[in-house]
């Protein structure tokens, strides 16, 4: 997975003050929580550290978050011992040291367990564990406190990579944070004091990295100064809280930038659970694409503004202020020169976004040609209440916005967005929206004579806003970039509630409802053609990954078709379109961000098809289909697909899977014809999975759930789309049925009949499924909602096959019972012939009606004529009325289904 991994660029001194000249410059990696989520993902993560050791003199620093999760469940452990749930705290205390032990004995290797790291695991605990007593006793959580108990997290998880790197032989040592990292000593929110971190750099990690012994140092967390710490504890807080303070959430990128700085590092890789930072919200914006390279200020706004891949102020000690560079030459600090490399932690060689600190602004009057993207991104700040400050009695009086920002800090309320009208007759201010029950009163209040006086109007709050920002610092002095923002925001019938522009030019913002926030960023993102950011190309990968959620015989038949895609790619040197990287059965489920090779599929298959469960197979994970869900979605995947070949209800996954940013493919029609009502009955409107994912700029085909291989629904969209009407279908749409009848015409027996239907895969799990109706019944809800039809499944009448009696029973005893229909089956198609017709199982669908069953076609009908598995459509439309347009073929088994999920799969592909 490594391999051809990019290397760093830099070979140029160390900093003079730390390493002597010769030495290459250091690199830090920092990894980040997602990155860490198990014993796996550390001994990934140390062999990425390794990789790019290109050689062992190479100075490396490694920062890490806690492993997954672990930030949270130590809070919540605090605040439940805080609380009095002694007995949770506890809980949640213990299933973090299962977590952390088993973590330990796996990342050690064969080599078997590493006695210290279980005894600093032991401590660590010890030391919780006393810490939530205190909390407990004291009833309340002071900042300070907090920190010291969130601060075992990264702690513990540094000591896993200080041990995974060794069982690699890669000589690496832990470093405390507190040795290093110095703050300003802010509970919860310090910033590292540069001068003071350099000092202590040059002291404990520089003879380190001269050694060639790879520093791994806890992120997020820092020391206090000596000054404060010594009224960093209560003195009623629990006994052994060290003095330390975090350093914000997601604090680990800070930390890493500031060792690059203070250490003269070129390079600094934070490797995150994305492909980099990105045009849009994928799962907002389907064509987002991986931006190549921006400036550093640039990456700043975007963290601030809702992109939430950076801590908002991890690049501040790369973006050298020039009133701070004598003091920090002094100090010793290097200038900064470090560039940060956003990479997927899953995908180590794909390239990322490169953050540069060189800036490409133009000239003020530069008459050369604009850049070719002077908006790089299109971000968006959900959960905002915009609050106007109004009246003609504001205008010219000096001190309103200072009053109405001090009421505001006052109250602790963070201002997201500021903007006011030259005619200084209005103020508005964005604010969080959980902030909106505090901001009125206190503005009130600050305002109180104002507003008794009538000089000011009203103080109104807009709940549910979004602010939408396009970021770019090509579009400083470019005419007519707000144009074609707010033009497209126009197109898109989204209203402006209010605009903010700072004199920097490097971000416009627009605040509207948040039920537009999404087709406002759809349509800027469009606006601005910034899916070709990157040349005209995504620089991250262009394949699809593929999930398949069901790994039966469709599912398995699906993914040998994808694998020989693959092939024919490689054998025209061409990329394959799609990458099959998981599979999901029932009980658990096999994946890899890096694809499932072709063999490894191969033996998944044959294991499959014997009977056994993935959670059993080499690399299988145990749990239920919603939890494998969210672990692949976890993962920084390309343009993720999720196929649906189960034959349940999936509803509610397939709502998760969309959210998780999937397209979806289903072969299964459960999800479509019935689980929940598609059309919204008080508005006749589409509601339900399609809607839901259209909503949210993702696409569902289905292709395979009505004709299976045969393009029906494709003829559908293409009569409407060339603007024909669809007036009638009438078909025989079950691959079963059709057989079963065809075999019957010709003197088979009903049960040995349907027993080869299932031998050939062509019958649903359960072949009641079949003989009841029901599957023809779905599919002609799906076909004849596609044509206007507004009814549910409960609308259709079916006649079914199974006498009620065996309709209940195991399929098993069911199947046992198959020969006692023999006899009247015979008896049915024998009294047919004897009227000279054959039986057939037929739906007829219109935009009136959806209706199936079984009737007696003539034997000079085409319907007569069919045989095998196949299915036949009848299109009566307005072109096509005296002669209609017919599809015929076979509608059944694994190979013709897969092979039409296989085209919706490549249509998805191929279409974004
Ligand atoms: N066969 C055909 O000709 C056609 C089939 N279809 C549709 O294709 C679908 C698949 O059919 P087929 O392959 O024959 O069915 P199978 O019974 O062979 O396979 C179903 C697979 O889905 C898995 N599964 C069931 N529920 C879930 C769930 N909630 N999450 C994850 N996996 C789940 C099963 O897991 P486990 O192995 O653990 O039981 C199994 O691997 C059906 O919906 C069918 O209607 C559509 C057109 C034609
Ligand atoms: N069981 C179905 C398979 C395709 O949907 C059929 O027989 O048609």
């Amino acid at each position: 997975m490594t391999r051809g991994l990019p290397t760093p660029g830099g070979r140029v001194a160390f900093a003079p003050a730390l390493m002597p000249s010769a030495r290459p410059a250091p690199l830090v990696h920092k990894f980040g929580g997602a990155a860490l989520a198990d014993a796996d993902a550390v001994r990934h993560a140390a062999s990425i550290v390794a990789m790019l050791r290109t050689d062992d003199a190479l100075p490396t620093a490694v920062v890490v978050s806690a492993m997954h999760g672990v930030t949270d469940a130590l809070l919540d452990a605090s605040h439940r011992a805080t609380h009095g749930d002694a007995t949770g705290a506890r809980h949640a205390l213990d299933a973090l040291r299962r977590r952390h032990d088993e973590a330990a004995r796996r990342v050690a290797g064969d080599g078997g367990g590493d006695e210290s790291l279980s005894a600093v695991i032991d401590a660590t605990f010890g030391e919780l564990a006393g810490l939530l007593d205190g909390l407990a006793a004291l009833g309340d959580l002071p900042p300070s406190v907090a920190d010291a108990v969130l601060a075992r997290g990264e702690r513990l998880s540094a000591r896993l990579a200080v041990a995974a790197l060794a069982a690699i032989g890669v000589p690496a040592q832990y470093v405390d944070e507190c040795d290093v990292i110095q703050t300003d000593g802010r509970p919860g929110n310090a910033f590292p004091d540069l001068p003071r971190t350099a000092a202590a750099a040059r002291r404990v990690l520089a003879p380190l990295l001269a050694r060639g012994t790879v520093a791994v140092i806890p992120g997020f967390v820092g020391a206090v100064p000596a000054r404060t710490a010594a009224h960093a504890a209560p003195s009623d807080a629990p006994r052994r809280v060290a003095p330390v303070v975090t350093l914000g959430r997601g604090g680990s990128d800070l930390t890493a930038t500031t060792l690059a700085r203070v250490l003269g590092a070129r390079d600094v890789f934070l490797w995150k659970d994305v492909r980099g930072l990105l045009t849009a919200d994928p799962r907002v914006v389907p064509d987002a694409r991986v931006i190549p390279a921006l400036h550093a200020r640039e990456a700043s706004e975007l963290a601030y503004h809702g992109a939430k891949v950076l801590h908002p102020r991890a690049l501040v000690p790369l973006l050298a202020r020039s009133a701070q560079r004598d003091a920090h030459r002094e100090a010793g600090v290097p200038a900064p020169r470090a560039r940060v490399t956003v990479r997927p932690f899953a995908d180590p060689t794909a390239p990322g976004t490169t953050i540069v600190l060189a800036e490409e602004r133009r000239a003020p009057g530069a008459t050369s040609s604009p850049p070719r993207h002077p908006v790089k991104a299109v971000s968006a700040l959900g959960g905002q209440a915009l609050v106007t400050v109004r009246g003609t009695g504001m205008a010219g009086v000096p001190g309103i916005a200072a009053r109405a920002f001090g009421a505001l800090e006052r109250a602790g309320i963070s201002v997201a967005l500021i903007s006011q009208a030259s005619s200084e007759q209005s103020i508005c201010i964005g604010v969080p929206q959980s902030a909106t029950a505090a901001v009125e009163p206190a503005l009130r209040e600050a305002f109180a004579a104002e507003i008794a006086r009538g000089e000011i109007e009203g103080i109104d709050v807009e709940p549910d806003v979004a602010t939408v920002a396009v970021v770019g610092s090509g579009m400083a002095g470019v005419p007519g970039i707000a144009a074609r923002f707010f033009g497209a925001l126009a197109d898109a019938q989204v209203n402006v509630v209010a605009i903010a522009q700072g004199s920097s030019e490097l971000n416009i913002s627009a605040v509207v409802a948040g039920k537009d926030a999404a087709a406002a960023q759809r349509a800027a993102h469009a606006a601005f053609r910034l899916d070709r950011v990157g040349g005209g190309a995504a620089r991250a990968p262009q394949h699809a990954d593929v999930v398949l959620l069901g790994f039966g015989k469709v599912g398995r038949e699906l993914a040998r078709q994808i694998t020989q895609r693959q092939s024919a790619s490689r054998a025209d040197g061409t990329q394959s379109p799609v990458s099959l990287v998981g599979v999901v059965d029932s009980r658990g489920w096999v994946f890899d961000a890096a694809g499932l090779a072709p063999r490894r599929l191969a033996s998944l298959s044959k294991a499959k098809a014997e009977g056994r469960a993935l959670a059993e197979l080499p690399g299988g994970a145990e749990g239920a289909p919603d939890a494998a869900l969210a672990h692949i979605a976890a993962h920084a995947l390309s343009r993720p697909i999720l196929v649906d070949v189960t034959a349940g209800d999936t509803s509610a996954l397939l709502d998760a899977a969309v959210h998780h940013g999937m397209d979806l493919v289903l072969a299964n029609k459960k999800p479509l014809a019935e689980g929940r009502v598609t059309v919204d009955a008080a508005t006749a409107s589409a509601a339900g999975l399609v809607a839901t994912a259209a909503a949210r700029g993702r696409r569902v085909l289905h292709e395979a759930t009505v004709g299976a291989g045969l393009p029906v629904i494709d003829t559908v969209r293409k009569l409407q789309e060339s603007g024909d009407r669809i007036l009638h279908i009438q078909g025989c749409p079950s691959g079963t049925l059709g057989f079963l009848f065809a075999e019957l015409g010709r003197g088979r027996a009903f049960s040995d009949a349907l027993r080869d239907a299932m031998a050939r895969g062509y019958t649903e799990p359960d072949p009641r499924e079949d003989l009841s109706g029901q599957d023809v019944a779905r599919k002609a809800v799906i076909l004849a909602r596609l044509v206007g039809w507004k009814g549910t499944l409960d609308d259709v009448a079916v006649e079914s096959l199974v006498p009620p009696a065996l309709a209940a029973l195991p399929l098993q005893e069911f199947l046992a019972q198959l020969e006692s229909l023999d006899a009247p089956w015979a008896a049915r198609v024998a009294a047919a012939a004897a009227r000279g017709a054959v039986l057939r199982y037929r739906a007829d669908v219109s935009p009136k009606e959806a209706r199936v069953g079984i009737v007696e076609v003539d034997r000079a009908s085409p319907f007569a004529s069919l045989s095998g598995t196949d299915n036949q459509f009848v299109f009566t439309t307005r072109r096509y009325k005296e002669r209609p347009l017919v599809i015929t073929g076979p509608g059944a088994g694994p190979e013709v289904t897969a092979a039409g999920v296989l085209n919706d799969v490549l249509a998805l592909a191929g279409a974004r």
